[in-house]
């Protein structure tokens, strides 16, 4: 792994790299940080001078201590914050720029997964999962027609009816995906996916998500999990003290 200490390193070693998958693949860019710097108002510098380019149908690990700034870089993707400094370019859009409608209507092309599921208690897997589809004013007909798919690509067929509490930890990451992805976005970015479960339930999170980059989604995780991340072939992005570092 190589170890850059200077920004004027990393950010030559990180261009060489994107140099690098540029010659073996043509695909356009999905997303693109350049310079990026985030300071919260409290004066936490959760990223310093950051450059990053993804490709279409990618799949990124993002890993990096407690602390070291990988969700934030995802807020930053999907315009939960903005950057204090640098341009933050995702599926074309600048989201400096970026509010209200045009936000949502981004927001749509995004599908986000969490660490604690999110799930709304009071529905069932199959209301958690065509609420954003109602949302969105699809009809009823194609809600149908995108839920089954959705629920088998999951293993949740049989469990449409059950509500998020009878379910396991493992079930309701999966529900949470299924929410992700009945709109098919191109990009799906995931913070910490597996952290609340176990070996076993980690992997088939994991194969489910290498499944969607293969039917051609962008995929960004976000993980601790070192020996999960060893298990996938994928390129692998490292935060540390704010500052990305390639593996
Ligand atoms: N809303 C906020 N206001 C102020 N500081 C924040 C805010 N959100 C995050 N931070 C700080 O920014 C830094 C990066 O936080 P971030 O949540 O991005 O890290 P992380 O790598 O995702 O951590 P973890 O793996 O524990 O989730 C931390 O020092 C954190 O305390």
């Amino acid at each position: 792994m190589p170890v850059l200490t200077t920004q004027a390193t990393q950010k030559q070693f990180v261009h060489q790299d994107i140099e690098t998958q540029k010659q073996s693949s043509n695909a356009p860019v999905i997303l693109r940080l350049s310079s990026v710097t985030k300071t919260y108002t409290n004066g936490c510098h959760a990223l310093l001078d950051v450059n990053l380019e993804v490709k279409e149908k990618e799949f990124l690990f993002i890993t990096g201590p407690s602390g070291s700034g990988k969700s934030t870089l995802l807020k930053l993707l999907y315009g939960e914050e903005l950057a204090t400094e640098g341009e933050v370019i995702v599926d074309q859009f600048n989201m400096a720029s970026l509010r209200g409608d045009r936000l949502s209507l981004l927001r749509r092309r995004i599908g986000i997964v969490f660490q604690d599921y999110k799930l709304i208690r009071q529905r069932t897997v199959a209301e958690n999962i065509t609420f954003v589809l109602q949302a969105q004013g699809y009809t009823r007909k194609e809600i149908q027609r995108r839920l089954e798919p959705t629920l088998k690509l999951v293993g949740l067929l049989s469990k449409a009816d059950c509500f998020p509490d009878q379910l396991s930890g493992g079930e309701q990451q999966r529900v949470s995906i299924a929410r992700a992805i009945v709109a098919t976005p191109p990009l799906l970015l995931a913070d910490e996916p597996t952290g609340n479960l176990d070996p076993d339930n980690s992997w088939q999170i994991m194969q489910i998500l290498q499944k969607l980059n293969s039917f051609g989604a962008t995929v960004i995780v976000t993980t601790h999990d070192e020996q999960l991340v060893r298990k996938c072939n994928h390129p692998v992005v490292q935060v540390r003290n704010g500052q990305l570092y390639r593996k």
